[in-house]
This record gives structure tokens, sequence and C-alpha cells, in this order.
């Protein structure tokens, strides 16, 4: 139950500055002195506060005050104020001074200070310049106080406020009484819905003109976290007048508007009006044209190149078909080169003649690839090593808020490029724009770029669809594999697959080695069996852990969704032991032993490679959404639950950052991607059209290495093959690539990095 407190800020025992968490002894109230807790933006010993809370028990700590939210007040009486003037809060006054003064006003102190500061100089020791000096601050800490309680009447909590009031100043009155929306643009943490609620609440209209703005921007951010780099306008206005309820006539007139203030980009196709945010235009701009600077010929002398062709066969002892022949000349000729192919089309083996061509000439190469498995897979296949594009440009970390893509620091970039005569990205089809953007800045014309995928894999999880479109625009050398070097006899995961992305049936008569079909039409029969897969038949049949293999499910929600299937299989294979400690953060129980995975990326997560006797070899930052690992120790006290990932990484997790992790007993499709296991199990039952489609069965099934087993309908899966209905990308990097291939721009106009200039000249260019 919420209760109120009214006291005084003794002194602060811990504080962390990154958070604002705080613990303070407060004096004065019902209580001799009460030990409080919470998270304040900025706090002031001596001052009045009075607090809403709650009661709570520490464990060790004993009885405490968890304050919700608090005012703070002007000091009331002669004690008080000399507490506040002598608590440090004003500078220059120490306590000496302020019970001098109080001595000196007596009661009448307040009034003074806030009305005839200029008397303060009554007072020994206080010239007039540091009166009015004095006044100012205690001016200044009034007017925050007041800005305070203004914007707690309209729900805004206290660090939100200390932002907005650090933002706007004394102007946050009229920031919003006339248009709250201001705070979705210039407030990070403040989105459209908290604008929109704080709208309400002053009662501003549903059809103003910064609403209805509004709205349309964070109606193609929304679409942004779904993939799209634009929307058809038709597509936008009807978006939008559903989230503002508000009829799409009224936005025409926004549109030029916005274009014209520049935070949109109108482009004109035959068929419709694509409505791009400003920024994610000018990023697939320079995009294209960082592509198109690299795509230089660099003449080789062929006879040179057939010579070490042949000998790079002999050495491998692989006889190379044409196509990959074709390949390895392509990469050796071109400044840029894209090398694609479905699985077991001979994609590996092709790197590999290409890393030691150019081993041979003596350049130095680098490997990456979008995640950390990917990146540990290509280093196994390469015998090269290979890091994740992450480290390759040198993450080092981003303020909390700007959790995006967008805002996060490389220290390789446009300023320190990278220093590489080859650079080799593998699983390109999850690489998104913003990755492909930073991954280019930090690379200069002369480098080799060499990007390697498969583009009937899901598309990346970030927006864009960048590989799709590098090789849809046909401006660069592209090798297509497409010849299947594993046998039939040796796989029919790769056969399969192959006929599941043309769309015909596969054979379910279980006469395979490594595909089976097993017919279950019940969900908990179909989850029984999932289990006795795990437990008894895969491990040995493919020489892994139980924890090896994957159930890779197409959704999260239903009777055979990730959720569930995840809290049923920890019951089984992880089951409540009183060697194992436990915590459960919000719905989700962990238990040591656990198979997690981090769900987010986090640039700031600090991990540790451990040695012998656990002691750190290798220490950094980062942890990527999809890195899985084991949940290795509960620690109750420390209120820290510790992760080992499958590369040996080590990171901590706070308890309140566990809602970062997640079961990985079951994984979804999408966030399999770029991964594979020695083993896949896929429950197929039922579900929603859209998500039980083609292209997501082609992920699926390619992510085994040595085996599939679909357990389910087999109409189900049928129709899985034949719904070739994939969600639609909106994306546009192949028109940008050829429109600044065809008017030559490219030649004429030198890079701009995308800092301010930059933006300017893609902005008009785009106009
Ligand atoms: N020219 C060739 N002659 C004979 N065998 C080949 C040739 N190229 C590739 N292979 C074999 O075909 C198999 C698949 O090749 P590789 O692993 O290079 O393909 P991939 O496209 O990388 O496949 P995946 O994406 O499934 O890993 C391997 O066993 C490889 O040895």
């Amino acid at each position: 139950m919420s209760e109120k407190i009214t006291g005084y800020i003794d002194h602060v025992v811990f504080r962390n500055n990154d958070n604002g968490y705080t613990v303070m002894v407060v004096k004065g109230t019902k209580e001799e002195e009460l030990t409080c807790v919470g998270s304040f933006p900025s706090i002031s010993q001596g001052v009045t506060i009075e607090a809403e809370g709650t009661y709570t028990t520490h464990p060790v700590y004993g009885k405490q005050f968890q304050i919700h939210s608090y005012t703070e007040k002007m000091p009331e009486d002669s004690l008080a104020m000399e507490r506040y003037l002598g608590s440090g809060a004003i500078k220059g006054i120490g306590a000496a001074l302020a019970a001098r003064i109080v001595r000196h006003f007596g009661e009448d102190t307040l009034r003074i200070v806030e009305e005839e500061p200029e008397r303060l100089s009554e007072v020994k020791g206080i010239s007039e310049k540091k009166a009015r000096e004095i006044a100012v601050q205690v001016t200044e800490k009034a007017d925050m106080r007041r800005a305070m309680i203004f914007l707690q009447k309209y729900g805004i909590s206290l660090n939100l406020g200390a932002k907005i009031y650090q933002k706007y100043g004394q102007a946050v009155y009229g920031v919003l009484q006339e248009n709250p929306y201001r705070l979705a643009e210039d407030i990070s943490g403040v989105g459209f819905k908290i604008a929109d609620e704080i709208a309400s609440r002053i009662g501003i209209h549903t059809d103003s003109d910064y609403r209805i703005r509004s709205g349309m921007l964070y109606t193609l951010m929304q679409a942004s976290g779904e993939g799209h780099i634009y929307l058809p306008q038709k597509e936008l206005f009807e978006r939008a007048s559903r989230l503002l309820d508000v009829d799409s006539s009224y936005m025409e007139k926004h549109l030029m508007d916005m274009a014209i203030d520049r935070k949109l980009v109108l482009k004109e196709t035959k068929e419709a009006t694509l409505v791009y945010p400003s920024k994610y235009y000018q990023i697939e701009l320079n995009t294209a044209r960082m592509l198109n600077e690299l795509n230089i010929k660099c003449p080789e002398n062929e006879k040179l190149v057939e010579r070490r062709l042949a000998q790079i066969q002999k050495e491998t002892g692989t006889v190379l078909d044409e196509m990959q022949k074709k390949a390895v000349k392509e990469a050796a000729e071109n400044g840029l080169f894209i090398l694609t192919g479905g699985p077991g089309t001979g994609k590996t083996t092709t790197i590999n003649a290409i890393i030691r061509f150019f081993e041979g000439e003596g350049a130095e190469l680098r490997l990456a690839a979008p995640t950390g498995r990917a990146a540990k897979r290509m280093t196994e296949t390469t015998g090269y090593e290979a890091q994740t594009i992450h480290r390759l440009l040198e993450l080092n970390g981003v303020p909390d808020e700007e959790h995006d893509n967008q805002a996060i620091h490389f220290d390789r970039n446009a300023q320190n490029p990278l220093d590489a005569d080859v650079i080799i990205i593998d699983e390109m089809s999850m690489v998104d724009i913003f990755l492909m953007h930073s991954l280019l800045q930090a690379i200069t014309a002369g480098t080799r770029l060499i990007l390697v995928g498969d583009e009937n894999q899901l598309p990346s999880v970030g927006p864009g669809n960048v590989l799709r479109d590098i090789i849809r625009s046909q401006v660069f050398p592209v090798v297509e594999l497409t010849k299947i070097f594993r046998q039939a006899s040796e796989s029919d995961i790769v056969v399969n697959a192959h006929k599941i992305n043309r769309g015909e049936q596969v054979s379910l008569d279980n006469k395979s080695r490594d595909f089976f079909f097993l017919k279950r039409y019940d969900a908990d029969i179909i989850i029984r069996v999932v289990i006795a897969l795990i437990q008894e038949k895969m491990p040995r049949y493919v020489e892994a852990r139980p924890f090896e293999i994957q159930v890779l499910t197409p959704m999260r929600k239903g009777l055979l969704g990730v959720e569930r299937l995840n809290q049923i299989l920890q019951r089984y294979l992880n089951p409540p032991d009183s060697g194992k400690r436990e915590y459960e953060a919000g719905q989700q129980m962990f238990r040591e032993g656990d198979k997690v995975m981090q769900v987010k990326n986090n640039y700031q997560m600090e991990w540790e490679v451990r040695g012998k006797y656990g002691i750190p070899v290798e220490k950094g930052v980062g942890v990527f959404n999809g890195d899985t690992g084991i949940l290795k120790e509960i620690n109750e006290f420390s209120e820290i639950a510790s992760v080992e990932f499958e590369d040996g990484r080590w990171a901590e997790y706070s308890f309140k950052q566990l809602e970062e992790l997640e079961l990985a007993y079951a994984i979804t499709i999408h966030k399999s991607q770029g991964s594979e296991y020695p083993a896949v199990i896929l429950p197929i039952l039922s579900g929603p059209r859209m998500l039980l489609n083609r292209n997501l069965l082609y992920t699926a099934v390619t992510r085994a290495r040595k085996c599939v087993t679909v357990v389910g309908s087999e109409e189900t899966f049928g129709e899985m093959i034949r719904n070739e209905k994939q969600q639609k990308r909106y994306s546009s990097l192949d028109m940008r690539i050829r429109e600044l291939a065809e008017s030559s721009l490219s030649q004429t106009m030198s890079f701009v990095p995308s800092g301010n200039e930059g933006t300017k000249a893609a902005d008009l260019s785009g106009m």
C-alpha cells in the first residue's frame, strides 16, 4: 500500500550516478531515522521532501521505504532553512555561514533569500557579488522544483522530468502546453505513446497538427521495427489513421510540410509515392554510394590467376567447377564481389580457394560474420580466424538509452578505417542496413570487399534487405553457385532444402538417413516425441550433447510456440534439483543449468573469457541478440546470474537484466538465422498462415548439419512449402544503387560521411 512521508534528507549512504539509484537516510519522519531507496535524477542533502512509496523489508538491511515519487519542499522554518543552506546544495555556503545567515535573519531568512537576496551581504563574510550568486542558485533550484511538480502532475516520473527540464529549462511549460509531441523527437526514452498520453492529459485535440505529424513519424519508426526502410504513402496513411483514429485525409498536407522540414523524404515511383524517414533515406543512399565507390576493377594477369588456381586445386585436392573458378577470378579482379548460393553449393569451398589465392599474394585478410555463432562456424570451416562484424569494427559501447543500431559507436570508421587488403563477410543475409553502413564507412577504396550469403534465407532482423537488394541491383559482379555438391545419398537435408526453395514437395517416407518426418496430430503428443528425441535418440544419432539439439518453431505463442515449449522442455531437460538455485524474473523461472539466449543487442554488457583457474584472459563488451549459453550460477546475495556463452565468453547479469535472457530449449526460426546445429527438431502443427511459409521452412531446414526431424502434420508441412507469401519488406537499396551507377553521380560527387554535412548533401539529392 502506498504511503506518504515527510522529512529531510540527512545524508546519502549510496548513490549510483549512472542510474540514479540512491540509498539515503531521511530524518524528521515519524521514525527517528528512515532508510529510503529509489532512483532519483539528483539529490540534495538537507532538503525537505514529501515522498510517496511503500515500506519494504530488505533481507540484510531491514525496514526501508521504497520511494516511488517525491517533491522537494521549500524549507518552512529557520531550522530547515539552516539545514538547507548548509547542506552543500548552494555553492559557496557551508554549515557555519548558513548558521550565521539564519542567526541574522531568523524566521525571515526564506523570504530574504527569495525576494531581497542582496540583503544577504549584511551578513559578515558575504560580499554583494556572492549574495547575487547565492540568489541565482536559489532561484534556479526553486524553478526546477516548480517544473518538477508541474511535470509530475502529468504523470511524468522524476527521472524523465529531470531530462525534460535539462533540455528545455523554463521553456518546458510552453513546450508541454503547445506541443508535447516535441518530447518524442527531442528526448530519448519518450516515444509517441508517452507524448500522446501527456497530450491527452493536457487536453490537446486528437486532430492537432502536431499529433498527426508525430503519429506519422511514429508509424514509420514502427514499420522500421518490422524491417521496412520506407512505407508506400497509402500504407502509411492507413496505419497512421488506425493509430491516431483520425481520417487519412488530414495527413496529405502534413506529408509535404514534413518533407520541406526535412523530416521525411518522398520518392515517386510509377506505382506509388514512397515515404522515408529522412535518416533512413540518407543511410540507404550513403550505403549505395559507398558500395558504388568500392566497385572498381582491379585488373589481374589472367594467366597468373589461372596458374594460381591450378596450384590451389592441387594443394587442396579439389577440382573447382567452372562457376567456382569464376568466383575466385571475380574476387581477384574486383573491389566488390558477391558470392551467393544455397546450402551445399560449395560456397565455403570457394571462400577457401579465395583465401588461399589472396594469401599467396601476400594480402592481409580479415573474415567476419554478423553473429558470434556464424563467426565461429566460419573459423571452423576456413581454418582462418573470423570475428563478428561488431568486433571487426571495434565496437566500444554506447550510452544505454541509445540502444538502437544507429547510435552505435565503432572505433573503426571513416576516420579510422580498417587496415586490410581483403575483407570477407559471410552470412550476409543477416546484415541490416545500419550494420552495412557502418561496415562500409570503415572500408576505403583499395580494400576488397567480398560478400557471401544465401539470399533465400530470412532477411535480417533489423531494417533493410541488404544482400538481396545488392544482388538485385545488377550493378555489381555476382556469382551464384547452383550446383549441389553434397550428394543426395549423403544429405537429404541439402536436397530437400533446395526442393523447398523451389516449391517442390519433399518425400516423407523416412527412407532418408538425415531427414525424418514423424506424423503426429496432437500438440502434447508432439511435445512428448520431441522430448524423447532430445533425451534419447538424437544425441547418440548425431553424436552430440542433448543441449546441442535445437528445437525450432515458427511461433512464440500457442500450444507449440516457443514460450510453452520452453516451460515444458525446461521441466524435463533441466528439472528442479536441491543442488540447483533458481530465480523467478517476471514470468520466467531461471534455474542453474538452463539453456538461455540473449534476446536483444546489449552493446555495453561486459564479458570475459576465462582461462585456467577461472582467470580472465580476454575481456570485452557486447552481448548480442541470439547469443546462446548456459546459466551457470545464480547468486541471490549479489543478485547476479552468470552465463557462459557457447564461444566461451562469460557475462554477469544483474537480476534486473534477466529480462534480456530467455530460455532457449526452443527458439523461433527467426532467431536461428546464421546458426547451425548438429540436429534440428521442428514441431509443426498449425498456426497463422503468415508464419507458415516457405522461406521460414527453408531457413529452419538449412540450420541442421546432420539431421532434421519434423514432428507434426504433413499437411501443414506441405502448405508451408506451397506458401510463397513472405512478409513484404519495403527497402530500396537496389534502386539507390542503380540510380547512382546510372547517373555517374558516384564519380562526380566525392563521398560525404554521414555527419551533418553528409546529411545535407544526401537530403538535397533526395528531394
Ligand atoms: N568442386 C567441388 N568438387 C567436389 N566437391 C565439392 C566441390 N565444391 C564443394 N564440394 C563439396 O560439397 C560439399 C558442400 O560444399 P561447401 O561446404 O563448400 O558448401 P556451402 O555452400 O558452404 O554449404 P553450406 O552453406 O551448407 O555450408 C562439401 O562436402 C564440399 O567438400
